[in-house]
């Protein structure tokens, strides 16, 4: 099967000599919901913005379904891929709601017909249907980013990068999020790549991971992979999930026998009752 994405970045610089990543390999297959996991600084943005075809300085190569990325028109890869930035007040810029979900389709030459089915749909999936008419300004900060990934969305995109889609959300809203991309995903077969520094929330919703340091790739694997080691986490100044922490502390600190970190509180109760034997309460 052909990746959707592939990259082999050598290396980039940005002009006033900053190098933001170096020795970068990493494919995205379709149908994916993978995430760049990394701490402030750690080149996620840079990345993003390379694989979206936005910085085009690097040396190394990625490809978009097989194309060299820098051969490709800009038609040919917004048909078919897009960035969500993390502020969504960077992206926004119509008055209404409807306005700007519908600027994508009337840019590519849709009808007011398609223009007003493709916006009641992208709308309706990010759960946004009755604000089409609502003023942009007036919105929370998580309408707004659902209406930018509602902007993508009706533009078509099968492949969508977005920039910390979970940051300044409250929890309640993080999770409402998280639950809105998996079903974007595993619903209508979108592939996500989210870059992300929240250690708690991607071990419940994402499958793949590729961890960032200091511009390199340190780890790719599944949660379990890499959240197996608190150590390494903290090298890369990252931490281990709190359900996974809470573990770890009890096996250290009170030499109970736990045998793996469990990410989700599904996995610390399985966990927690094999290690009474099976003999946790009815
Ligand atoms: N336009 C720019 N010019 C020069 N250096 C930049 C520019 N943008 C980012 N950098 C630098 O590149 C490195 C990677 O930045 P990047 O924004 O990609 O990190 P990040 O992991 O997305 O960080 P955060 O989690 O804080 O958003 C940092 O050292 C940053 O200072």
């Amino acid at each position: 099967m052909t990746p959707r994405l592939s990259a082999q970045i050598a290396s980039f610089r940005y002009p006033d000599g900053t190098a933001a990543l170096n020795d970068i390999r990493l494919e995205v297959m379709p149908g994916e919901f993978c995430g760049i996991l990394g701490s402030n600084g750690s080149g996620k943005t840079t990345l993003l913005k390379i694989l979206d075809g936005i910085v085009k300085e690097f040396t190394g190569q990625v490809l978009l379904d097989g194309d060299e990325i820098r051969r490709l028109s800009p038609r040919e890869i917004y048909g078919k891929m897009g960035l969500v930035f993390q502020n969504p007040d960077d992206q926004l810029f119509a008055h209404s709601v409807y306005e700007d979900v519908a600027f994508g389709p009337r840019n590519m030459g849709c009808g007011e017909t398609e223009v007003g089915r493709r916006v009641s749909e992208a709308l309706e999936a990010v759960e946004m249907a009755g604000l089409a008419r609502k003023d942009i300004q007036n919105l929370s900060y998580g309408q707004k980013k659902r209406v930018c990934i509602a902007g993508l969305l009706a533009m078509g995109h099968e492949i969508l990068l977005l920039d910390e889609p979970t940051a300044g959300l409250d929890p309640m809203g993080e999770h409402r999020m998280m639950e809105l991309l998996t079903r974007l995903n595993r619903e209508s077969g979108v592939t996500i790549v989210m870059a992300t520094h929240s250690v708690d929330l991607v071990p419940v919703f994402l499958s793949r991971l590729h961890v960032l340091s200091r511009g390199g790739l340190v780890r790719s694997g599944t949660p379990e992979e890499v959240f197996h080691s608190p150590e390494e986490l903290a090298n890369v100044k990252l931490r281990l999930p709190y359900i996974a922490e809470l573990i770890h502390r009890l096996r250290i600190d009170d030499h109970l026998p736990f045998k793996r970190l469990p990410l989700t509180i599904g996995a610390a109760r399985r966990e927690i009752l094999e290690t009474m034997g099976g003999q946790g309460p009815a």
